[in-house]
């Protein structure tokens, strides 16, 4: 074999091999304090640039996985590993990440600006500086114009809005956002999902979604993964192919329908995992 051709070969061999994904948990176990096995080895990995959704019953480990992620617990075994991009190997070094929880959290002494501003102000930014970024995140969710307001002047829905904004002005690489619009109606709800697509198909962040509602995960995923309870521990994986944008007419097309239906006979295979129990 010449030279070229050895080269050549090693190079198709390597761009063959899948990049690293963004973040990989392996073997990951956490035993709380009290003896409770929040998760039991859970492995998975969330590619560059995916938008998964985590789906399972009360208790299965959704959240303490997003905490594990976000650096707020320790795991109790297992690792966590991270690839800043495709040309890197994992190491232990994590990205920018933010996290949305369910509840807004703003402060309510502090105007919609101030909000926002916190995540850099902690970081030293002073108000002059974080300017343009404030306002880049304000205009992203559509409140722009109520900077100077309260978050008691504002709908919940808005709220919602400024703790994604407050996420987002960090710039981070990845978003962990935890059943954030499950206290909302139906319509800001349906609202929100599709801000959050367009955003999210604009920037092309990494999204890791908590929800209990099987037609939201549909909605917004590329993929959803399934969780058990006692302990928590992944059961399935559902790719849902369906291409984006993504608007009213996929919530009634057919396909929807079919990975609402596979998404649901999984979930319940899940809970059913536990009635022995
Ligand atoms: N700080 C803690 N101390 C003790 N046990 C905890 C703690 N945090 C969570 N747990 C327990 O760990 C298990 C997993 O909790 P977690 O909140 O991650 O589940 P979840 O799937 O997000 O639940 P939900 O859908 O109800 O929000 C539950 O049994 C919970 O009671």
């Amino acid at each position: 074999m010449s030279k070229q051709t050895d080269k050549q070969s090693h190079f198709q061999e390597f761009s063959a091999v899948a990049p690293p994904p963004l973040v990989r948990l392996a073997g990951v176990s956490k035993v709380f304090s009290n003896g409770t096995t929040a998760l039991h080895d859970m492995s998975i990995d969330v590619r560059e640039g995916e938008f998964v959704s985590l789906l399972g019953p009360s208790g299965c480990g959704k959240s303490t996985v997003l905490r594990i992620m976000s650096g707020l617990v320790e795991a109790t075994s297992g690792h966590i590993e991270w690839s800043a991009s495709a040309n890197e190997p994992l190491s232990h070094a994590a990205p920018e990440i933010s996290f949305v929880f369910q509840e807004p959290t703003l402060m309510p002494w502090a105007t919609v600006f101030n909000n926002v501003w916190l995540p850099l102000r902690v970081s030293g930014v002073s108000k002059s500086n974080a300017k343009d970024r404030v306002e880049e995140a304000l205009e992203m969710v559509g409140l722009e114009s109520f900077s100077g307001c309260f978050p008691q002047e504002l709908s919940g829905g808005m709220k919602m809005r400024v703790s994604i904004a407050r996420a987002l002005v960090t710039r981070p690489k990845l978003l962990l956002m935890d059943e954030p619009f499950a206290a909302l109606d139906e319509i800001t709800r349906f609202k929100l999902n599709d801000d959050l697509l367009h955003l999210w198909e604009k920037f092309g962040w990494t999204v890791i979604f908590v929800t209990h509602s099987v037609f939201e995960s549909v909605y917004l995923s590329n993929r959803i993964v399934i969780m058990a309870a006692r302990p928590g521990r992944v059961v399935s994986n559902i790719a849902v192919d369906a291409s984006y944008p993504r608007d009213n007419e996929f919530r009634v097309s057919i396909d929807y329908n079919s990975y609402c239906r596979d998404a649901s006979a999984a979930l319940h295979a899940a809970m059913s995992a536990n009635d022995h129990l």
